[in-house]
């Protein structure tokens, strides 16, 4: 089994989205990949249940078949980083459980995209005074990263911390997925830069969906995701996976 993990500059960058486009492009070309979400905090209320709308939605949009609680064993519901939101719900992140999870998935799948709670330094829970970082679930579960961010103003400064800290602490950042390019002026000297500085390979760039962010319309996101997971960049992504 391979997996790899995909982590944000920030949260919100489309991690999700991207997990989504490509277990769907992979899964089209024949790949047996599963999705996995450790961790996920803002999960939406409905009556005496959480649903985990990341696992959902990508487990709907690429056609997973698995329970959406078994692929999210730690679920929160205030939209806050995992040690205050899990600290206020009362729930112990336990890595252990994480990872016998993940184990009992590599079971049923070839590979494994591995979606993170939003950036490398977020802590997942704090112990006696004691953080226990996302970076370090990475390195435990499986150090194979591909960072996504975006061409939004900051994100030169984001994603070089990011890289920057990801070297730091010894993590294997393999590749970049640019999302929510717009194919404006200047976003391909934002991208350009990023590449120079960092020497990380850009894998892909995800056009922005316009109009509904939220949008509904799969086909929609089928066009651009098969236009940006195109074969050159399946193979590069495939290259990237391993554990
Ligand atoms: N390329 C895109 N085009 C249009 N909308 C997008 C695109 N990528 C992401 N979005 C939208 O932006 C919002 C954030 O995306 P997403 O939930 O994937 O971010 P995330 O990094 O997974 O966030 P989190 O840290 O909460 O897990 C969502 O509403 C999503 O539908
Ligand atoms: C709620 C949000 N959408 C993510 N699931 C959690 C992001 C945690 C960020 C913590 C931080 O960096 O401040
Ligand atoms: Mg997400």
């Amino acid at each position: 089994m391979s997996a790899v993990y995909i982590i944000g500059t920030d949260t919100d960058v489309g991690k999700t989205f991207v997990c989504a486009g490509l277990c769907w492009a992979l899964r089209e070309k024949g790949y047996n990949v599963g999705y996995f979400k450790p961790v996920l905090t803002g999960a939406i209320r409905s009556g005496s249940m959480l649903i985990p709308q990341d696992t959902e939605f990508v487990v709907k949009f690429a056609k997973i078949n698995e329970d959406v609680y078994k692929l999210t064993p730690f679920i929160c519901e205030k939209p806050a980083s995992p040690h205050i939101a899990a600290g206020i719900e009362n729930k112990d992140i336990d890595v252990d459980r994480i990872k016998q999870t993940f184990e009992d998935l590599s079971k049923n799948y070839e590979f494994i995209m591995i979606e993170g709670c939003g950036g490398l330094a977020v802590p997942l829970k704090e112990q006696n005074n004691q953080f226990y970082m996302q970076y370090q679930l990475i390195k435990e579960l499986c150090n194979n990263v591909i960072l996504v961010t975006t061409t939004k103003l900051g994100t030169i400064n984001h994603t070089i911390l990011t890289v920057e800290f990801a070297k730091a602490y010894g993590l294997c950042l393999k590749g970049i997925i640019v999302n929510m390019y717009k194919n404006e002026s200047d976003e391909d000297k934002v991208i350009k830069t990023i590449a120079e500085f960092t020497n990380i390979p850009i894998l892909a760039k995800v056009d922005l969906i316009r109009g509904c962010v939220n949008c509904k319309d799969e086909n929609k996101f089928k066009n651009v995701f098969e236009k940006c997971f195109n074969n050159d960049t399946i193979m590069k992504i495939m290259g990237v996976f391993e554990c």
